[in-house]
C-alpha cells in the first residue's frame, strides 16, 4: 500500500476508534478486540480511565492484555465473565446486514467469545473493510493442530482452498495453541450456511465469520463517520 493511503487508512482507522470509544460509561465491563484499529480504541480508552473513568474491561489477546495493562486499564478473567457490556473490535470484512470476516490477526476465537457476551457489540473500520459480499479476504478457520488434516480436507468438501496459517517463515501458534487454515471459498453467497458447516467440522475450535453477533459497525471514510445499525 502507498504511504498516503497507508497514512489515510490509519487516520480513519483512529476516527472510528474514538468514534466508538464514546459509547463507553462509568463502570462497564468492556470487552477489547485485537488490531491495529483496536489498539487505537484502547490508547484512547487508557487515556479516559487516566482522567477517571472507572471500567473494567476483558481482553481478546495476549497483545491486547498487554497494551490495557500498560495504559491502566484492569483486565478481568474472561472465563469467568457472563455479560460483557461493550466491546469494541475491528474486522477484516463486514458488509451492511452487519455480517463480518475477523481473525486476520489471529484473535478470532476469544474475540468471538467477547462478541458472544456483549450487549453492545461495536465493530469500528476504515472505509476499506466495507464489501458487497464477503470473501475477498480468506475466512480464518482455528484449528486444533492434531485434527489438521481432517479440517482441511472438510475445507475442501465445502469447496475451500485452504491455506496452513505461517508468520515470519514459522507456522503461527494462536494465543490457544492452536493453527489456522486461511480457506479461500470465493466470494460467498450464503454466509450463515458457510458458518454453520464450519461449525460442524470436528477440531474447528471457531472461524472468522461472525454472522448475527455485531450490534452496529462504526466506519469512518474521508472526515465522516457512519454507523451502520
Ligand atoms: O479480527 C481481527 C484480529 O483477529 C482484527 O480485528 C482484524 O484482523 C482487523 O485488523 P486491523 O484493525 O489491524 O485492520
Amino acid at each position: 500500500m502507498e504511504k498516503t493511503n497507508q497514512n489515510q487508512q490509519d487516520a480513519e482507522k483512529q476516527a472510528a476508534a474514538l468514534a466508538a470509544v464514546k459509547y463507553v460509561k462509568e463502570g462497564d465491563v468492556v470487552g477489547l478486540g485485537t488490531g491495529s484499529t483496536t489498539a487505537f480504541a484502547i490508547k484512547a480508552l487508557g487515556k479516559r480511565v487516566q482522567e477517571g473513568l472507572n471500567i473494567t474491561a476483558a481482553a481478546s489477546s495476549v497483545a491486547t492484555e498487554k497494551l490495557a495493562k500498560s495504559l491502566g486499564i484492569e483486565i478481568l478473567d474472561l472465563g469467568t465473565l457472563s455479560k460483557i457490556d461493550i466491546s469494541i473490535d475491528g474486522a477484516d470484512e463486514f458488509t451492511e446486514s452487519l455480517d463480518l470476516i475477523k481473525g486476520g490477526g489471529g484473535a478470532l476465537f476469544r474475540e468471538k467469545i467477547i462478541a458472544s457476551l456483549s450487549k453492545n457489540a461495536i465493530v469500528i473500520t476504515d472505509a476499506s473493510k466495507k464489501v458487497k459480499k464477503l470473501g475477498a479476504f480468506t475466512v480464518p478457520v482455528e484449528v486444533i493442530p492434531l485434527a489438521y488434516q481432517y479440517v482441511f480436507d472438510q475445507i475442501n468438501l465445502l469447496g475451500g482452498q485452504g491455506k496452513l496459517r505461517i508468520k515470519e517463515n514459522k507456522t503461527f501458534i494462536t494465543d490457544n495453541g492452536n493453527v489456522i487454515i486461511d480457506a479461500d471459498f470465493g466470494l460467498i453467497d450464503n454466509p450463515a450456511k458457510l458458518s454453520s458447516d464450519l461449525n460442524q467440522i470436528n477440531g474447528v475450535l471457531a472461524h472468522g465469520l461472525f454472522i448475527n453477533i455485531t450490534s452496529k459497525v462504526v466506519m469512518s471514510e474521508g472526515t465522516e463517520i457512519i454507523v451502520f445499525e
